[in-house]
């Protein structure tokens, strides 16, 4: 049987017109995602993420982004043409950072809730929208549906609406999510919960997910495939937990590094140093700045994706990775 793709990204470029000039993110990014699969995507604040996942769902503006790619595919809908990119749009469901902006301020949940069902159950009668948005919320393991639905976003918790933004994206019966750091703007004891609940969704309605997150201990426990970007490129990709267990770029080994270990042994050092503006990247490894294996290879040359040894569907963006297979 034929492979099936949720996602099929292919060279994207994303550049944003700021008074400066042209911020020149994303140089040209490959991406797929299989239906079923659950895809964690890592890297520090301001590589891009938001960007490659808003440019999935057909939502970042242009202006000031400006978007190239030669070929972006979601659930077998082309994004090409006004009508195509609506298609695109109606098939993802996106969960953002902060729940509080997703939710309109001014209308009840049940309002914000029926008008997703109307959407895509048109004609159905009152009590069985009613049942559907209960059930919905109960999926999600909401105390106190009905007073729920009856109240304003604002006067619900932080958790709780963003529990109903899961609900939301869950009811609109899209096979892909995409989660954007969905507990940011929550308590850490919340986050847990939260993440939790996602994954026993994801997995219940074998959907399939990009999570982006800063919660690592998550992404390796939800997701099958991990994505580590780096200013604008993927610097590596492959199966999750061998990736924890032993990552190939210098930016991931200091990436995972930098994180609280999952082990308990206290927090390691980070990366020093920054992002290299975007204004002007460098010509070669945009990482070389603060890379420790950096030679002069890497300041002429950027790197691409090569596999890795024997290792299926592993890809590392470096001249100096171990285990490379050699051309
Ligand atoms: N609307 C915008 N206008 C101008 N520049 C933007 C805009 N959105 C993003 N950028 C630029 O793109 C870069 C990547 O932003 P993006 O939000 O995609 O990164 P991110 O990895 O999701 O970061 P974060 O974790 O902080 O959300 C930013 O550093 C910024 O320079």
């Amino acid at each position: 049987m034929e492979d099936k793709y949720v996602l099929k990204l292919n060279n994207l470029s994303v550049s944003y017109k700021v008074y400066e000039g042209l911020l020149k993110v994303i140089p040209g990014l490959d991406m797929t995602v299989m239906a079923g699969q659950r895809v964690g995507l890592i890297g520090e604040a301001g590589c891009g993420k938001t960007t490659v996942l808003k440019t999935v769902a057909s939502i970042l503006q242009c202006p000031p982004a400006v978007i190239k790619y030669d070929a972006l595919e979601v659930c077998g809908k082309k994004a090409e043409g006004k009508a195509g990119v609506r298609n695109v749009r109606k098939t993802v469901s996106m969960i953002f950072q902060d729940p509080s902006t997703s939710l309109n301020p001014t209308l009840k949940i049940s309002t914000q809730m029926s008008d997703i069902l109307k959407s895509q159950f048109p004609g159905q009668k009152r009590e069985d929208y009613q049942r559907r948005m209960l059930e919905s919320l109960q999926a999600v393991a909401m105390p106190a549906p009905e007073r729920v639905l009856d109240s304003y976003p604002v006067q619900l918790s932080g958790g709780m609406r963003q529990r109903v933004c899961i609900a939301m994206s869950l009811m609109k019966d899209s096979e892909f999510i995409l989660a954007d750091e969905p507990t940011t703007a929550l308590d850490v004891t919340i986050e847990e919960q939260i993440l939790d609940l996602l994954d026993r969704l994801v997995r219940e309605k074998n959907k399939s997910l990009i999570l982006v997150s800063h919660a690592l201990g998550a992404v390796r426990k939800i997701t099958e495939r991990l994505f580590v970007m780096y200013a604008g490129n993927i610097v590596e990709t492959g199966p999750t937990r061998e990736l924890f267990a032993s990552p190939r770029h210098p930016y991931t080994i200091g990436l995972l590094a930098a994180t609280p270990k999952l082990t308990g042994e206290g927090i390691a050092d980070g990366i020093e140093g920054d992002i290299p503006s975007y204004l002007h990247p460098p010509q070669g490894c945009r990482f070389a700045d603060r890379c420790p294996r950096k030679t002069d290879l890497c300041l002429e040359k950027a790197p691409v994706l090569e596999p890795v040894e024997e290792k299926p569907g592993w890809y590392v963006a470096c001249h100096h990775a171990e285990g490379k297979v050699r051309p």
